[in-house]
Protein backbone atom coordinates (compact mmCIF):
# COMPACT_ATOMS: atom_id res chain seq x y z
CA UNK A 1 0.00 0.00 0.00
CA UNK A 2 1.48 3.22 -1.00
CA UNK A 3 1.59 6.26 1.44
CA UNK A 4 -1.35 7.94 -0.37
CA UNK A 5 -3.46 5.12 -0.53
CA UNK A 6 -2.85 5.02 3.53
CA UNK A 7 -3.65 8.41 3.55
CA UNK A 8 -6.88 7.69 2.00
CA UNK A 9 -8.26 4.84 4.08
CA UNK A 10 -7.29 6.97 7.69
CA UNK A 11 -8.76 9.80 6.40
CA UNK A 12 -11.94 7.70 5.13
CA UNK A 13 -11.90 5.34 8.58
CA UNK A 14 -11.21 8.02 11.18
CA UNK A 15 -13.51 10.50 9.41
CA UNK A 16 -10.29 13.54 10.27
CA UNK A 17 -8.16 15.94 8.73
CA UNK A 18 -5.87 15.86 12.05
CA UNK A 19 -2.59 15.06 12.04
CA UNK A 20 -1.34 14.85 16.02
CA UNK A 21 2.41 16.04 15.85
CA UNK A 22 4.77 14.55 18.34
CA UNK A 23 6.80 17.03 19.93
CA UNK A 24 7.83 15.27 22.97
CA UNK A 25 9.80 17.44 25.58
CA UNK A 26 10.37 16.07 29.01
CA UNK A 27 10.03 19.51 30.66
CA UNK A 28 6.44 19.58 30.08
CA UNK A 29 5.66 15.92 30.57
CA UNK A 30 2.95 15.75 33.53
CA UNK A 31 3.29 14.16 36.92
CA UNK A 32 5.56 11.58 37.36
CA UNK A 33 6.81 11.74 33.83
CA UNK A 34 8.12 15.46 34.29
CA UNK A 35 11.74 15.92 33.57
CA UNK A 36 12.36 12.38 32.74
CA UNK A 37 13.45 11.62 29.19
CA UNK A 38 13.66 8.03 29.34
CA UNK A 39 9.91 7.76 29.49
CA UNK A 40 9.64 9.48 26.02
CA UNK A 41 8.50 6.47 24.64
CA UNK A 42 5.66 6.17 27.36
CA UNK A 43 4.76 9.67 27.30
CA UNK A 44 4.46 9.24 23.60
CA UNK A 45 2.59 5.44 23.38
CA UNK A 46 -0.11 6.85 25.48
CA UNK A 47 -1.04 9.80 23.09
CA UNK A 48 -0.93 7.66 20.41
CA UNK A 49 -3.00 4.97 21.82
CA UNK A 50 -5.70 7.83 23.33
CA UNK A 51 -6.20 9.07 19.75
CA UNK A 52 -5.23 6.73 16.70
CA UNK A 53 -8.80 6.43 16.55
CA UNK A 54 -9.24 10.35 15.53
CA UNK A 55 -6.53 11.20 13.24
CA UNK A 56 -5.38 10.65 9.47
CA UNK A 57 -1.60 10.41 10.60
CA UNK A 58 1.22 10.61 13.32
CA UNK A 59 3.94 13.14 12.65
CA UNK A 60 7.23 12.53 15.51
CA UNK A 61 9.43 15.19 15.27
CA UNK A 62 12.94 14.14 15.32
CA UNK A 63 14.46 16.58 16.91
CA UNK A 64 12.86 15.99 20.27
CA UNK A 65 13.95 12.50 20.22
CA UNK A 66 17.75 12.86 18.73
CA UNK A 67 18.03 16.19 21.20
CA UNK A 68 17.63 13.57 24.59
CA UNK A 69 19.82 11.01 22.89
CA UNK A 70 16.49 8.95 22.76
CA UNK A 71 16.64 7.53 18.87
CA UNK A 72 15.96 4.23 20.54
CA UNK A 73 12.61 5.25 22.02
CA UNK A 74 11.81 6.95 18.36
CA UNK A 75 12.35 3.41 16.88
CA UNK A 76 10.45 1.73 19.68
CA UNK A 77 7.29 4.03 19.28
CA UNK A 78 7.18 3.78 14.99
CA UNK A 79 7.44 -0.15 16.17
CA UNK A 80 4.36 0.94 18.52
CA UNK A 81 2.14 2.63 16.13
CA UNK A 82 2.61 -0.29 13.23
CA UNK A 83 1.23 -2.78 15.98
CA UNK A 84 -1.37 -0.82 17.46
CA UNK A 85 -2.01 1.93 14.96
CA UNK A 86 -1.40 0.11 11.60
CA UNK A 87 -3.84 2.02 9.77
CA UNK A 88 -2.73 5.44 10.64
CA UNK A 89 0.08 6.37 8.20
CA UNK A 90 3.30 8.01 9.95
CA UNK A 91 5.25 11.02 8.68
CA UNK A 92 8.34 11.93 10.03
CA UNK A 93 9.39 15.20 10.57
CA UNK A 94 13.35 15.78 10.03
CA UNK A 95 13.44 18.44 6.84
CA UNK A 96 16.66 17.10 5.46
CA UNK A 97 17.96 18.35 2.58
CA UNK A 98 21.69 17.51 1.30
CA UNK A 99 23.49 16.01 -1.57
CA UNK A 100 22.19 13.00 -3.48
CA UNK A 101 24.71 10.41 -2.01
CA UNK A 102 23.87 11.79 1.70
CA UNK A 103 20.21 12.15 0.58
CA UNK A 104 20.70 8.44 0.20
CA UNK A 105 21.56 7.87 4.03
CA UNK A 106 19.40 9.89 5.32
CA UNK A 107 16.52 8.21 3.05
CA UNK A 108 17.35 4.74 4.29
CA UNK A 109 17.75 6.26 8.11
CA UNK A 110 13.88 7.46 7.78
CA UNK A 111 12.28 4.72 5.36
CA UNK A 112 13.88 1.52 6.60
CA UNK A 113 15.46 2.51 10.52
CA UNK A 114 12.45 4.01 11.43
CA UNK A 115 10.34 2.30 8.95
CA UNK A 116 8.25 6.01 8.23
CA UNK A 117 5.50 5.92 5.25
CA UNK A 118 6.65 9.42 4.36
CA UNK A 119 9.41 12.38 5.73
CA UNK A 120 9.60 16.14 5.66
CA UNK A 121 12.55 17.58 3.80
CA UNK A 122 13.83 20.72 2.38
CA UNK A 123 13.67 21.38 -1.67
CA UNK A 124 16.68 24.31 -1.19
CA UNK A 125 19.27 21.84 -2.54
CA UNK A 126 17.62 20.88 -5.96
CA UNK A 127 15.93 17.84 -7.46
CA UNK A 128 18.78 15.76 -6.62
CA UNK A 129 18.74 16.02 -3.37
CA UNK A 130 15.27 15.25 -3.51
CA UNK A 131 15.63 12.53 -5.85
CA UNK A 132 16.63 9.39 -3.34
CA UNK A 133 13.90 9.55 -1.52
CA UNK A 134 11.41 8.87 -4.37
CA UNK A 135 13.09 5.78 -5.19
CA UNK A 136 11.56 4.69 -2.10
CA UNK A 137 8.41 2.60 -3.56
CA UNK A 138 5.25 3.66 -2.46
CA UNK A 139 6.59 5.92 0.18
CA UNK A 140 5.88 10.57 0.31
CA UNK A 141 8.10 12.94 0.78
CA UNK A 142 6.83 16.71 1.99
CA UNK A 143 8.57 19.62 0.67
CA UNK A 144 8.78 22.33 2.44
CA UNK A 145 6.57 25.47 0.50
CA UNK A 146 5.14 27.92 2.40
CA UNK A 147 6.24 27.60 6.34
CA UNK A 148 4.62 28.61 9.37
CA UNK A 149 6.99 30.80 10.33
CA UNK A 150 6.66 34.70 9.91
CA UNK A 151 10.61 34.16 8.83
CA UNK A 152 9.24 31.90 6.34
CA UNK A 153 8.65 35.03 3.77
CA UNK A 154 12.30 35.61 4.12
CA UNK A 155 13.52 33.08 1.22
CA UNK A 156 10.32 32.09 0.29
CA UNK A 157 8.15 35.06 -0.58
CA UNK A 158 11.09 36.37 -2.76
CA UNK A 159 10.31 36.77 -6.97
CA UNK A 160 12.68 34.60 -9.02
CA UNK A 161 13.37 37.00 -11.75
CA UNK A 162 15.10 34.73 -14.27
CA UNK A 163 11.49 32.50 -14.34
CA UNK A 164 8.57 33.33 -16.49
CA UNK A 165 5.79 35.55 -14.87
CA UNK A 166 8.23 36.09 -12.09
CA UNK A 167 6.95 33.68 -9.62
CA UNK A 168 7.45 33.52 -5.55
CA UNK A 169 10.01 30.86 -4.85
CA UNK A 170 6.68 29.13 -3.17
CA UNK A 171 4.69 29.22 -5.95
CA UNK A 172 7.83 27.27 -7.85
CA UNK A 173 8.02 24.96 -5.50
CA UNK A 174 4.30 24.12 -5.56
CA UNK A 175 4.77 23.39 -9.10
CA UNK A 176 7.64 21.52 -9.20
CA UNK A 177 5.99 19.43 -7.19
CA UNK A 178 2.49 19.29 -8.79
CA UNK A 179 5.00 18.41 -11.99
CA UNK A 180 8.38 17.75 -13.10
CA UNK A 181 9.52 16.71 -9.35
CA UNK A 182 6.68 14.30 -8.74
CA UNK A 183 8.32 10.78 -10.36
CA UNK A 184 6.42 8.66 -7.82
CA UNK A 185 3.35 10.34 -7.55
CA UNK A 186 3.88 10.34 -3.76
CA UNK A 187 5.21 13.93 -2.93
CA UNK A 188 3.22 16.32 -1.20
CA UNK A 189 4.02 20.19 -0.06
CA UNK A 190 4.00 21.65 3.18
CA UNK A 191 2.18 25.06 4.30
CA UNK A 192 1.75 26.75 7.11
CA UNK A 193 -2.00 27.04 8.49
CA UNK A 194 -1.15 30.64 9.44
CA UNK A 195 -0.89 31.79 5.86
CA UNK A 196 -4.55 30.52 4.09
CA UNK A 197 -4.27 33.20 1.23
CA UNK A 198 -0.42 31.12 -0.06
CA UNK A 199 -2.41 27.82 1.12
CA UNK A 200 -5.03 28.97 -1.72
CA UNK A 201 -2.85 29.80 -4.19
CA UNK A 202 -0.68 26.74 -3.68
CA UNK A 203 -3.85 24.82 -4.27
CA UNK A 204 -4.73 26.33 -7.57
CA UNK A 205 -1.05 25.35 -8.49
CA UNK A 206 -0.59 22.04 -7.10
CA UNK A 207 -4.30 20.83 -7.65
CA UNK A 208 -3.79 17.34 -6.34
CA UNK A 209 -0.60 16.68 -4.09
CA UNK A 210 -1.63 16.12 -0.69
CA UNK A 211 -0.50 19.89 1.42
CA UNK A 212 0.78 19.10 5.27
CA UNK A 213 -0.53 22.13 7.03
CA UNK A 214 1.14 22.82 10.63
CA UNK A 215 0.23 25.69 12.74
CA UNK A 216 -3.06 25.25 14.11
CA UNK A 217 -3.85 25.34 17.97
CA UNK A 218 -0.10 26.59 19.57
CA UNK A 219 1.17 28.71 16.66
CA UNK A 220 -2.66 30.62 16.26
CA UNK A 221 -3.38 29.32 12.62
CA UNK A 222 -7.33 29.61 11.64
CA UNK A 223 -9.06 25.72 11.47
CA UNK A 224 -11.78 26.70 9.27
CA UNK A 225 -9.74 29.10 6.99
CA UNK A 226 -7.21 26.30 6.99
CA UNK A 227 -9.94 23.42 5.60
CA UNK A 228 -11.52 26.72 3.43
CA UNK A 229 -8.23 27.21 1.24
CA UNK A 230 -6.62 23.27 0.93
CA UNK A 231 -9.20 21.02 1.05
CA UNK A 232 -10.87 19.77 -1.82
CA UNK A 233 -12.89 16.49 -2.34
CA UNK A 234 -10.07 14.62 -4.57
CA UNK A 235 -6.67 15.74 -3.03
CA UNK A 236 -5.23 15.15 0.65
CA UNK A 237 -4.74 17.85 3.44
CA UNK A 238 -3.08 17.21 6.97
CA UNK A 239 -3.54 19.62 9.59
CA UNK A 240 -1.08 19.01 11.74
CA UNK A 241 -1.27 20.34 15.70
CA UNK A 242 1.14 19.07 18.08
CA UNK A 243 1.68 20.87 21.28
CA UNK A 244 -2.10 21.92 22.12
CA UNK A 245 -2.93 18.24 21.54
CA UNK A 246 -0.11 16.54 23.52
CA UNK A 247 0.12 19.10 26.23
CA UNK A 248 -3.84 19.42 26.88
CA UNK A 249 -3.56 19.08 30.55
CA UNK A 250 -0.67 19.05 32.38
CA UNK A 251 -1.92 16.01 35.09
CA UNK A 252 -2.23 12.59 35.02
CA UNK A 253 -5.17 12.70 32.89
CA UNK A 254 -3.01 14.34 29.68
CA UNK A 255 -3.89 11.14 27.62
CA UNK A 256 -7.73 11.94 27.98
CA UNK A 257 -7.46 15.61 27.36
CA UNK A 258 -4.96 15.07 24.14
CA UNK A 259 -8.19 13.21 23.34
CA UNK A 260 -10.68 15.61 24.20
CA UNK A 261 -8.90 18.36 22.39
CA UNK A 262 -7.90 15.74 19.64
CA UNK A 263 -11.69 14.79 18.60
CA UNK A 264 -12.41 18.29 18.83
CA UNK A 265 -9.85 19.52 16.37
CA UNK A 266 -10.79 16.62 14.19
CA UNK A 267 -14.54 18.01 14.51
CA UNK A 268 -13.66 21.58 13.58
CA UNK A 269 -11.71 20.04 10.51
CA UNK A 270 -14.37 18.03 9.79
CA UNK A 271 -17.54 20.48 9.78
CA UNK A 272 -15.54 23.45 7.89
CA UNK A 273 -15.06 21.30 5.16
CA UNK A 274 -17.57 23.58 2.57
O1 LIG B 1 7.26 20.44 8.67
C1 LIG B 1 6.59 20.71 9.67
O2 LIG B 1 5.95 19.85 10.25
C2 LIG B 1 6.48 22.12 10.07
C3 LIG B 1 6.55 23.05 9.07
C4 LIG B 1 6.20 24.38 9.33
O3 LIG B 1 6.15 25.21 8.43
N1 LIG B 1 5.87 24.72 10.60
C5 LIG B 1 5.84 23.82 11.63
O4 LIG B 1 5.49 24.22 12.74
N2 LIG B 1 6.23 22.53 11.40
C6 LIG B 1 6.28 21.55 12.51
O5 LIG B 1 4.94 21.34 12.98
C7 LIG B 1 4.91 21.23 14.40
C8 LIG B 1 4.05 22.36 14.96
O6 LIG B 1 3.87 22.19 16.33
P1 LIG B 1 2.75 23.01 17.17
O7 LIG B 1 3.00 24.46 16.87
O8 LIG B 1 3.05 22.64 18.57
O9 LIG B 1 1.41 22.54 16.69
C9 LIG B 1 6.36 21.25 14.86
O10 LIG B 1 6.81 19.91 14.92
C10 LIG B 1 7.09 21.98 13.74
O11 LIG B 1 8.43 21.56 13.62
Amino acid sequence: MTFLDKLATAQQTNGSLLCVGLDPEPAKFPGQLKGDASRIYDFCARIVDATAGLVIAFKPQIAYFAAHRAEAQLEQLMEHMRRNAPGVPVILDAKRGDIGSTAEQYAIEAFERYGADAVTLSPFMGFDSVAPYLKHQGKGAFLLCRTSNPGGSDLQGQRLAGIEGQPFLYEHVARLAQGPWNLNGQLGLVVGATYPAEIERVRELAPTVPLLIPGVGAQGGDAVATVRAGWRPDAPIIVNSSRAIIYASSGDDFAEAAQKAARSTRDALEAAKP
